[in-house]
């Protein structure tokens, strides 16, 4: 359905992204999720007709974005980051001038506009003026006119940013039941959010795609260990002897714990991590020392963010606060 190679955005010399390439598949929903300025607009901007590159190529449904804009273009319904709304329109005027826009008329023009409105759920707000509404119904106008058209593929700039929890809500339904019906692509710098929505997930960071799967692959694939927190009564040269018999280990940190217990920190690469505590509890059953308190933590997709985004910014990252 869309197919971006080699991508490449300069603005001056700054390289904000950074020879991009992907697939796109028909009927998903697929997040783009990066801190901020990772490139997600500019990437989305670009993919849209909005904004020329310096290489690369973008297919929508065969037609090249560049060379055949209009055919592309049709495909596409877009609410960028900051949409321009006519504040002093109606939702119904604004629809209806965006729908002219895109060449709709007469009756298929009543039709799709009717059809956007119920499906946003605008209908009981469509003829107050957009100054007046709430930032959640604006980003709902902001999401029918993208569904003006009945283009394939709706592509969504950080519709969550700026709402209240509920709308944040309700702004997911909806994009989760536009899925159904199209191919969406949406942005966000938070990790739960596209989790909860997405299909499969393109994190970007410093103008680079630096992983494209869906949440459970990329969990497994790019596990990030995980580990044990254990306290016991033998001191750290016992310990380490104790656990010499146990292979599923990858990394053994002692850390300073009060003088009488011995608190260490046990990694490990395998998938299950209930492999390593097993194998723990079994090496000290032959040993005359005691597991005080031991503490499991699983890799998580959030920890498999924050390194890949961290290791190519060299920042944190604001996902962990906000997931
Ligand atoms: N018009 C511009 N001129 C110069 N630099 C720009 C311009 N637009 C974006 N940038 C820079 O390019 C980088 C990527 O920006 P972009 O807006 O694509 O990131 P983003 O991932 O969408 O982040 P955000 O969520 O903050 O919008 C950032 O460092 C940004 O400051």
């Amino acid at each position: 359905m869309i197919s971006v190679e080699h991508l490449t955005k300069y603005y001056g010399n700054f390289l904000a992204v950074d020879d991009i390439s992907f697939h796109i598949k028909e009927g998903h929903v697929y997040g783009f999720l990066g801190p901020n300025g990772a490139g997600k607009s500019t990437t989305m901007n670009i993919m849209t007709g909005c904004l020329s590159a310096a290489s690369g190529h973008v297919r929508i449904d065969g037609h090249d974005i560049f060379e055949e804009p209009d055919e592309a273009k049709r495909q596409i319904g877009y609410l960028p980051e900051h949409p321009q709304l006519y504040l002093n329109d109606t939702p119904m005027e604004y629809l209806r001038f965006v729908g002219e826009a895109k060449g709709l008329r007469g009756e298929e023009l009543d039709r799709q506009v009717g059809e956007v409105i119920r499906k946003t759920g605008i209908a009981g707000v469509r003829n107050r003026r957009i100054s007046n509404l709430s930032k959640g119904y604006r980003q709902r106008v902001g999401i029918a006119q993208a569904l003006l058209g009945n283009p394939k593929v709706i592509i969504l700039d950080e519709p969550t940013v700026g709402l209240d929890p509920l709308q944040i809500i309700e702004i997911r339904d909806l994009i989760k039941e536009l899925g159904r019906s199209h191919t969406v692509i949406f942005s966000s710098h938070i990790l739960s959010e596209v989790q909860a929505i997405c299909d499969q997930i393109l994190i970007i960071s410093k103008g680079k795609l630096v992983a494209y799967d869906t949440a459970a692959n990329l969990e497994k694939q790019l596990l990030a260990p995980s580990e044990i927190r254990l306290t016991t009564d033998a001191s750290a040269d016992e310990l380490r002897h104790i656990l010499t018999k146990v292979s599923a280990i990858s990394r053994l940190r002692m850390e300073k714990g009060n003088s009488k217990w011995t608190m260490a920190r046990i990694s490990t690469d395998r998938s299950d991590i209930h492999e390593l505590s097993g194998a723990i509890y079994k090496a000290f059953t032959t040993s005359d020392k005691m597991i005080l308190e031991m503490a499991l933590k699983k890799g998580t997709l959030e920890d498999v963010f924050i390194e890949l985004t961290e290791s190519s910014t060299g920042e944190k990252t604001n996902a962990r606060k906000e997931a």
